[in-house]
């Protein structure tokens, strides 16, 4: 396929969920252990590749979380824990049990000026370090140059090989302050895949500018594959990757193949926004509880007709719902299957009249619902 030209993979892209822990970074998010365990749970269950599931070295509950998902989860999927480029943090991986890590640490100017007061070649000898000492000690390690969209492009190559020639298994390229465009994230993603042979590019993408999903997918085009995402995209700032976008998105539009049960998104994401307290816009896509409503009498009469004139996708395909909503903007298609559904028969004259009553109602701020346009039915039957 056009997208997969030159890929040096096949056509199989690994979902990585990050919801534990980028996820979780998110100001007023805090899961409890046994919150994070269910989360675990379900995301196996819907099929993520790997599991990222906390900080070790960051505090004990992270550390103690870390191990049990390990425990619960760990003979079903790669489970992988967090570091900064440093023994302590490495050894915090380890003492948990792990047996994936991932190693970051900052390749743009302005972080290893401000942040890490270190060198580019104070930086290079730590990647060099840490991610020769985690294999030392026999972990997978996925190593992340963090900012690297911000870094100079020859110094972040640079510190790719770097990684590799240190054994690193797999390459991810975080878009960590979100200022990539598709474009120039397929441009760079290009040149990554390059250099980095026959190992997996990952991508992690940040929503600053909102175009989280577009990169990732842009990422994978690109030869990535291997996406961090999170569910609902909840994050850093304005967000992570949305989990339930890039999969449909790379599964219907790019024709991948991916592990994940998309029938269970809309649970999986109706969960993740219980458990975190933070609820899934109306108009989000795929999981949004208008993702698959519909009012406009137009829109309306074509899906009765047939749902694809207006679904790109089904709603079962994603565990969601199709909603049939009434308002001022409804078609007497729309009503007529609203009231049939309910076992109310109206000739096409009467339900003109309902329909107006309806529109009038809506107009004056009312909102319709299907028991509402019943009991207009009945009203007029009976007058
Ligand atoms: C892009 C990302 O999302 S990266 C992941 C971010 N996640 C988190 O920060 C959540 C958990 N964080 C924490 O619990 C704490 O920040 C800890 C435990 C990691 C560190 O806490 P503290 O020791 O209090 O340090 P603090 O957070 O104030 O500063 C970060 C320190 O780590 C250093 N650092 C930051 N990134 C890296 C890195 N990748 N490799 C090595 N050192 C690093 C900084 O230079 C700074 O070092 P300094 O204390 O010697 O100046
Ligand atoms: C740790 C790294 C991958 C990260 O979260 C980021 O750069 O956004």
């Amino acid at each position: 396929m056009e997208w997969c030209k030159g890929c040096v993979f096949s056509n199989k892209v690994r979902i990585l969920d990050t919801t534990l822990r980028d996820g979780e970074q998110a100001p007023g998010i805090d899961f409890t252990v046994e919150q994070k365990v269910r989360i675990a749970n379900q995301l196996v269950k819907l099929g993520v590749d790997v599991i990222e599931a906390g900080f070790p070295a960051s505090s004990e509950g992270d550390f103690i979380a870390t191990k049990k998902i390990l425990e619960e989860v760990g003979d079903k999927t790669e489970v992988i824990g967090l570091a900064r480029a440093n023994r302590n943090d490495i050894d915090k991986v380890i003492e948990a049990g792990l047996s994936s890590i991932h190693v970051f640490i900052a390749t743009s100017e302005i972080h290893m000026k401000y942040k890490l007061k270190m060198t580019r070649e104070e930086v290079l000898d730590r990647i060099y370090e840490s991610v020769s000492y985690a294999k030392s000690h026999g972990l997978i390690v996925e190593f992340s140059p963090e900012d690297a969209t911000r870094s100079d492009e020859d110094f972040l190559l640079t510190a790719i090989k770097t990684a590799i020639q240190a054994g690193a298994d797999r390459i991810n390229i975080p878009d960590t302050v979100g200022v990539m465009t598709p474009f120039t994230f397929y441009d760079l993603i290009k040149k990554v895949v390059n250099v980095v042979g026959d190992k997996i590019v990952s991508v992690h993408c940040h929503n600053d500018f909102g175009l989280a999903t577009a990169n990732s997918i842009a990422g994978v085009a690109a030869g990535a594959r291997q996406v961090h995402v999170t569910v609902n995209g909840i994050g850093e700032r304005a967000g992570n990757a949305s989990l339930e976008e890039v999969v449909m998105a790379l599964k219907k539009l790019m024709h991948y193949d991916l592990n994940i049960k998309t029938w269970l998104l809309y649970e999986t994401s109706k969960l993740v926004s219980e458990l975190s307290g933070i609820p899934i816009p109306y108009f989000k896509a795929i999981v949004g509880e208008n993702a698959f409503g519909h009012e406009a009498g137009i829109h309306v009469h074509g899906v009765i007709e047939n749902p694809a004139t207006y679904e790109p996708i089904s709603p079962e395909e994603v565990g969601n719902f199709r909603r049939l909503a009434l308002g001022k903007h409804s078609g007497i298609h729309g009503l007529k299957k609203i009231l049939e559904d309910q076992g109310i028969h109206l000739d096409d004259n009467k339900l003109r009249i309902v329909l107006m009553e309806i529109k009038k109602k809506a107009e004056s701020g009312e909102k319709i619902s299907a028991e509402d346009a019943r009991n207009i039915a009945i009203k007029l039957l009976n007058s």
